[in-house]
């Protein structure tokens, strides 16, 4: 009984995939391509989500600045999740909705760009933080499930939107995971040309 329940996660999750593969790969280059703009002028990526999605942007900010699978030049990146004394001192004294949204502030400058991470589409604070990119000319990649929720009326036509067609948080945050590992072996190959990869 519990063994099939988690087969049927598995078939369920790699359906997704299956599926997404065709729908997301051009926004997914899109992503890539504003990503690479950014970071070969010397900008950097913030990337911000809750839950799960704060952790998917640790994981990405770990696999930007260290590497990916191959060696290269260190790329800027701060998930905005990360520093506890911030993030506690932002929601103590503004509210949990500015605690991306000053951050982007603080640290944010034209030709940057946010990573914003929302499998509703809908998380306040991940809304604010848009906000503020725009404020600061910041191109925006959201990555987003459930139709996109609010986030899709708050990007701009300059901004990348991947919406991964499901409705349920761990089917989405599965492919977001993935999402960001395309970008990051992406990048990697526009950088530094194809190559084989073994680990
Ligand atoms: O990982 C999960 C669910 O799989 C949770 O931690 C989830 O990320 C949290 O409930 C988030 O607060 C959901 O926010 P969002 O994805 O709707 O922006
Ligand atoms: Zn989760």
């Amino acid at each position: 009984m519990l063994e099939l329940r988690i087969q049927q996660h598995f078939i369920d999750s790699a359906d997704l995939k299956y599926q997404s593969a065709q729908s997301l790969s051009k926004p997914i280059a899109a992503a890539v391509q504003a990503v690479l703009a950014c970071v070969t002028s010397g900008g950097k990526v913030l990337a911000c989500g809750n839950g799960g999605s704060a952790a998917d942007a640790l994981h990405f900010a770990a696999g930007f600045v260290g590497r990916f699978e191959r060696e290269r030049p260190e790329l800027g990146a701060i998930a905005l999740g990360g520093n506890s004394a911030v993030l506690t001192a932002l929601a103590d004294d503004y509210g949990f909705d500015a605690v991306f949204a000053k951050q982007v502030r603080a640290l944010g400058q034209a030709g940057d760009v946010l990573l914003a991470i929302s499998t509703s589409g809908d998380s306040a604070n991940v809304l604010a933080a848009i906000e503020a990119a725009h404020e600061r000319d910041m191109t925006v990649v959201a990555l987003t499930g459930r139709g996109g929720g609010k986030t899709g009326a708050a990007l701009r036509e300059t901004d990348v939107h991947v919406c991964v067609p499901h409705e349920r948080a761990a089917r989405i945050q599965e492919v977001h995971g993935l999402v960001l590992h395309c970008i990051c072996d992406c990048v990697d190959t526009q950088l530094l040309g194809e190559q084989e990869t073994s680990t």
